[in-house]
């Protein structure tokens, strides 16, 4: 009984337990589905939060998009609107500069337009400053803002490139009367710059010191003036015999005066470091204006002259100013040409000013382009050609032509030239001594131009003077002489003929971002030295290259682009045109690699889908900061269907030999183009005429 009991006992009590378990359970039931329904809740609401979030990111796009659009257009307005002020305050400060006595120093205060392509440009300010008349008289000249040296600055632009544009005219021929008494023929010393200009120009005669001296802005009243000027793609009714023709008058070569550098204005940002570049920039101590490249400006007198003062930098400004009046010129320009074939300002309403070169004078890159085409396409390459005297150091030995024998009056005779070709111009050796006497490499430096690059009609470049020596032949490694060459003189008539009609044209664009070394590369290719302290690239620049490449003449016309985002919608015009494109990249920068593919997106929005490709990677020198295996620049090259090469502009390596290669390539590319147009047009029906035709 007793065990009974206590079996009963301990019955109840499990029971107990199993009552009270299961009241637990259903207590945890309940819980757990009020979880359950709170993480229902809970993801209900992530799902619409993930709504908001892509709706949010969306809207950020459209609106990053609207920016950039904005962005592009009060670029176009800022350089429209800082153009007709400038013109509009050319005139009374042409008057003033007449008024005044001697020379008149280039000031830095009134060099740069107002904040000009300053990365953190408020654009609305800007825009208000370019509203409202300045008080002081803007002139057609940047000035290089001061360059402090901060190695911590990356993202800092460089120092950009002085910009000087104006346009001489009505003032050109009395100095071209003068010219004829006034040369003293010293190295250094350009041919017909009459002496009040080279007073002006100051330490112009001491090729020395102005290698020494900053490049500064330098207001020459004489050279101002300029009422039916136009650019060099834009001359309706300018015989093109007048062009390079020997019996137009000669080019009178101005060298800009080396003056101090502006004083340092701490609220201008500092130089960007060059990464691994930094080393040859650091041999020139602390950088300032004297490193920039000392310039030279030659000016066919008749019968439009236009002065740029920027050496190396070709017609980079010219090509800036039309980048910039885009959308308004291809109007313009036409109105223009129908009320006054001779200039734009009619159709600008503007009166003519002594130094103001229209809005309207600067005809959007594709008008130059598709000018420069039918150029090409009417009376051969002659105007393409430069006359860059690559070709005239076959020898060593530059030749000199009627542009320059003032200069080096004694180092050969005058070429006969064709009509139409503008003749090279070189430079005295003396132009250049750092380079040639061997001066030591801190001498404040830049490559001093002693070539003169002339662009006959109708573009009527500016001629400048860079000093060339024979270096890069010699040193091209792969480049067999015969094959890939420079015509050798100009006293040649084998070479004359390649030149005045070379064989091949083409346009080869150079992108790639900020840094990489595209103008670098393509000073070496042209000057045959390495150029410290280059400056950023502002828009565009452009050269010709002339090679000989199995036995046929190329006219390489060589398109320097500015790595810098600002520019990029200039750069995706330029690509629009292009035969050819080089896409370079740092070897030391895997960014600049991984911005490959950008350029390549660029390209292909702008159609260019023919253009052959060269991948170029630069700074080879750096192995040591390298972080581009070579192999990933050949793997994307094979990628992209395009040519591969790595190089060092520092150096000299690999220079001449991709632009060979690419020579061939764009050869073959043409004639594979011809080819399928022939085929379209063969498939053409023959036309039918009426049965009275
Ligand atoms: N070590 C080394 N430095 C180089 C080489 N090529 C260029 N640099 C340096 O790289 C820096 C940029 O060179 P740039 O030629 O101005 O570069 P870029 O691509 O034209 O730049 P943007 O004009 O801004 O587009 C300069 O400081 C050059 O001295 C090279 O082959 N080796």
């Amino acid at each position: 009984m007793a065990l009974d009991a206590h079996m009963q006992e301990a019955l109840e009590a499990k029971e107990r337990e199993v009552r009270q378990l299961a009241e637990g359970q259903r207590e945890l039931e309940a819980q757990l589905h009020d979880l359950s329904s709170t993480q229902q809740k809970a993801s209900s609401e992530n799902q619409q939060l993930r709504e908001v979030e892509r709706d949010l990111a969306g809207k950020l796009e459209d609106v990053r998009g609207q920016l950039q659009v904005t962005r592009g257009r009060l670029d176009a307005a800022r350089g429209r609107v800082s153009w007709q002020i400038e013109e509009k305050q050319s005139a009374p400060r042409a008057r003033e500069e007449k008024a005044s006595s001697g020379p008149r120093a280039a000031s830095p205060q009134e060099a740069p337009l107002p904040g000009l392509f300053e990365a953190g440009d408020d654009w609305d300010q800007l825009l208000s400053d370019f509203g409202s008349p300045p008080h002081q008289a803007m002139q057609l000249t940047w000035s290089p803002p001061p360059t402090p040296r901060d190695t911590s600055g990356s993202q800092t632009p460089r120092v950009v490139r002085q910009i000087s544009i104006s346009s001489p005219h009505a003032e050109l021929v009395p100095i071209g009367q003068e010219q004829a008494s006034d040369l003293d023929g010293a190295p250094g010393s350009p041919s017909g710059v009459p002496s009040s200009i080279k007073d002006q120009i100051g330490t112009l005669e001491d090729p020395k010191e102005q290698n020494n001296s900053p490049k500064q802005p330098v207001d020459i009243p004489g050279l101002e003036a300029r009422p039916q000027a136009r650019f060099l793609w834009d001359l309706p009714g300018v015989p093109a015999v007048e062009w390079g023709s020997l019996q137009t008058p000669p080019l009178r070569v101005q060298l800009a005066p080396e003056a101090r550098p502006p004083p340092q204005d701490p609220s201008l940002p500092p130089q960007a470091s060059a990464g691994p570049s930094q080393q040859f920039q650091d041999d020139q101590g602390p950088e300032d204006p004297a490193k920039l490249p000392s310039w030279a400006e030659t000016l066919p007198q008749e019968p439009h002259d236009i002065v740029v003062s920027d050496p190396g930098s070709g017609s980079q400004e010219i090509i800036l100013k039309c980048l910039q009046s885009l959308e308004s010129v291809d109007e313009e320009d036409q109105a223009g040409k129908e009320a006054h074939p001779g200039g734009l300002q009619e159709a600008h309403g503007q009166a003519p000013g002594p130094d103001g070169l229209p809005a309207s004078t600067l005809p959007s890159p594709e008008a130059q382009l598709e000018a420069e085409e039918g150029d090409s396409a009417d009376g051969g390459l002659q105007d393409l050609d430069t006359g860059h005297p690559d070709w005239l150091q076959q020898d060593g030995q530059p030749t000199p032509t009627q542009s320059d024998m003032s200069w080096a009056p004694v180092e050969a005779e005058i070429p006969a030239l064709g009509k139409l070709i503008l003749p090279s111009i070189s430079a005295p050796t003396g132009a250049q001594p750092g380079a040639a006497d061997g001066l030591p490499e801190s001498t404040p430096t830049l490559p001093i131009p002693a070539e003169l690059e002339a662009q006959p009609r109708p573009l009527s470049m500016p001629v400048q003077s860079e000093k060339e020596p024979d270096l890069l032949q010699p040193e091209e490694p792969g480049v067999d002489s015969e094959e890939a060459k420079l015509p050798s003189s100009l006293g040649d008539p084998t070479a004359s003929k390649l030149l005045a009609d070379p064989d091949y044209l083409f346009h080869v664009v150079f992108v790639g971002d900020s840094n990489v070394g595209k103008t670098s590369f393509l000073h070496l290719l042209h000057h045959d030295s390495f150029a410290t302290g280059l400056t950023a690239t502002v828009g565009v620049d452009f050269r010709v290259k002339s090679l000989l490449v199995d036995n046929r003449c190329f006219a390489l016309q060589l398109w320097d682009t500015a790595g810098q985002e600002r520019y990029h919608s200039l750069t995706r015009q330029l690509l629009r045109k292009a035969e050819g494109v080089v896409l370079m990249y740092d070897v030391t920068s895997r960014e600049s690699f991984a911005h490959v593919r950008y350029w390549l997106g660029c390209l292909q929005d702008a159609g260019a889908d023919t253009a052959v490709i060269l991948l170029l990677g630069n700074k080879m020198d750096c192995e040591e900061e390298r972080q581009v295996p070579t192999e990933a620049g050949r793997r994307l090259a094979q990628e992209l269907g395009a040519s591969f090469s790595e190089c060092s502009a520092a150096l000299g390596h690999n220079i001449l030999e991709p632009m060979v290669n690419l020579a061939r390539s764009l050869k073959t590319q043409e004639e594979r183009l011809k080819g399928s147009l022939v085929e379209v047009t063969s498939l053409k029906p023959p036309k039918r005429y009426g049965c009275c035709s």
